[in-house]
């Protein structure tokens, strides 16, 4: 799914306006519209105050016209324009005529107004800014907010939480609004989905306010999020008159004395995945564990407790090479070496990344289009220090760019970059913040590599079936006890759920599951 920047949905907003003929504050009221019946099919009327925190902008504008549709049904409304400007917008200043002739007489706040009272079993509605914040609230709007926030009620915020800029980090986190649920007009937005910004966010969903289609889908843009729809079409099916050699060969590079685990975690799931071969490649310390965990596997070794030479006469058809792998200066040397005769996109993490972080000049001697794999950790040593989320993707971007390569920023919505594009991950949960599902995720790369997916590709479908598989177990094992070897048993779940089509109860049936 697509992530527009503020200025395509402004840009979007326009057309469809002169498209359809439309004026601006009839997509207003399509929006407020569409808030409503999200509320009401939840409420059914019940008695319950809802407070609406409404700006002088467009934002504020949905406010007052979702408080029109309220009061209309007769719900229990407080409307609150926040008057931190002048300059109110037309669609505001019409909606709010609006309100006062149905005799709704909204409370201004400003600077030197006492806050309204809200007890905590209250509905607060923050329609305070949307997309167009632009300059950092003033000092009594920030009180507001906290205001807000110590009374504990449910805030549902429109469109974003207020506060947040969309292509920014706010210097004043008490500037911003916390929302239990966001309903947010036509996509969701960057900020949902970073981690410096993701926290004022609960929950979200979209509302379609009927902004033109075509339009949108021929925008292009930078952001995409991936879900099941966008992965399913990479998905290579299995023919019937192949062989394990169809499936190509993984070699996994890794492993030292007390970190063999990593490579048998690694070299399994690229078995799991559907690699027709693997081999991994190991000190010989490595040698026993390798063939009792993983009898599917082929094991060659060098050296006694780390890697120092890598040398094969195997002709695999991806290689992942780094965990458990150890930073020693014959590993470095070997490593070293190794990528002067490789030919081949490798896979790199863990180790991998910290001897090219320590190195740098080995990282010109990368293939085109390797993939490295680094969690926030391993970014810092690579790219440096970052001042915030924009900042890093960047950073991250111009790094991706000078080395053609996929890099893969590890952690809660795992981010994807290539070619000036980011794809963000939405499956995976804090369950998966364990010991060796990095390793897991390298080998699923790897397996899928072996198999014919390009790298970008084998990037964007990996991360998403490592972390659905992860999301599937963790419904039997519960997030503090998910391990690394539960993520690998769960992969073949993964696989079968893409085709799974998700069963959607009719609204009235969800509506009943909700009171029982
Ligand atoms: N196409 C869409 O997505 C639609 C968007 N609509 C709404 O329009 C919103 C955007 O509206 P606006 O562009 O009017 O902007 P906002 O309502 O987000 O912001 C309010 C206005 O105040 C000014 N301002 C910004 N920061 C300020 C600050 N710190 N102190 C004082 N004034 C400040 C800005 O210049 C802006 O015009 C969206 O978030 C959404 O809620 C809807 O009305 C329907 C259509
Ligand atoms: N809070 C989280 N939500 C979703 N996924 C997570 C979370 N924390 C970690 N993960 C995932 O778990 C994996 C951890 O990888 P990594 O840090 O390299 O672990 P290790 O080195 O122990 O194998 C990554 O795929 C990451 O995206
Ligand atoms: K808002």
């Amino acid at each position: 799914m697509k992530l527009f920047a503020a200025e395509q949905i402004y840009a979007a907003d326009k057309f469809t306006i002169e498209k359809q003929q439309i004026t601006s504050d009839a997509l207003m009221e399509q929006a407020a519209i569409q808030i409503f019946n999200w509320m009401h099919l939840r409420m059914q009327g019940a008695p319950v105050k809802i407070h609406l925190f409404c700006g002088i902008g467009n934002n504020g504008g949905d406010g007052m016209a979702l408080a029109r549709h309220l009061q209309e049904h007769g719900y229990n409304i407080g409307v609150h324009v926040v008057n931190y400007s002048e300059k109110r917008s037309k669609d505001f200043l019409i909606n709010l005529d609006r309100l006062k002739d149905r005799k709704i007489w909204p409370n201004f706040i400003d600077s030197n107004c006492e806050f309204p009272e809200i007890h905590k079993d209250d509905i607060i509605v923050d329609a305070i800014f949307g997309i167009g914040l632009n300059r950092e609230p003033s000092d009594w709007v920030v009180n507001l907010i906290d205001h807000l926030h110590k009374s504990e009620a449910f805030v549902l915020s429109v469109d974003i939480p207020s506060g947040l800029y969309t292509d920014k980090i706010s210097t004043n986190e008490k500037a911003i609004v916390k929302a239990n649920y966001v309903l947010s007009f036509q996509a969701p937005k960057l900020i949902f989905f970073l981690p410096d910004t993701g926290i004022y966010i609960g929950q979200w969903e979209v509302l379609d306010i009927g902004l033109d289609p075509e339009y949108l889908s021929a925008t292009e843009v930078e952001y995409e999020i991936i879900g099941k729809n966008e992965v399913l079409p990479m998905y290579k099916p299995r023919e019937k008159y192949t062989h394990k050699g169809t499936y190509g060969h993984s070699l996994l590079i890794g492993g030292s004395y007390g970190k063999i685990g990593a490579s048998i975690l690694a070299t399994k799931a690229s078995l799991k995945i559907g690699s027709g071969l693997a081999t991994a490649y190991v000190p010989k310390c490595g040698y026993i564990p390798l063939q009792t965990a993983v009898p599917e596997a082929m094991v060659l070794t060098n050296s006694e407790e780390y890697i120092a030479d890598i040398s094969y006469k195997i002709e695999p058809n991806a290689i992942g090479v780094g965990v458990g792998l150890g930073t020693e200066k014959e590993t470095v040397d070997a490593f070293s070496k190794f990528l002067d005769s490789n030919k081949l996109p490798l896979v790199v993490d863990a180790d991998g990344l910290n001897i090219l972080s320590e190195n740098k000049k080995l990282l010109k001697k990368l293939p085109e289009n390797s993939i490295l794999t680094p969690h926030p950790k391993e970014l810092e040593r690579l790219i440096g220090v970052w001042k915030g989320d924009f900042d890093k993707l960047k950073k991250a971007k111009a790094f991706s760019k000078k080395y053609t390569c996929v890099l893969i920023i590890k952690g809660a919505n795992t981010i994807t970059l290539f070619n000036g594009k980011v794809y963000i991950n939405t499956t995976g949960n804090p369950g998966m913040a364990t010991a060796g599902t990095g390793d897991v995720l390298t080998g699923v790369i790897t397996g899928l590599m072996a198999q014919g997916y390009d790298s970008l590709s084998a990037a964007i479908f990996g991360v998403y079936l490592h972390g659905r598989a992860g999301d599937m177990v963790v419904e039997q094992v519960g997030y503090q006890s998910l391990m690394a070897s539960d993520i690998l048993e769960a992969l073949g779940d993964a696989y079968i759920d893409l085709f799974k089509v998700p069963e959607q109860a009719p609204p009235q049936q969800e509506q009943q599951q909700e009171e029982g």
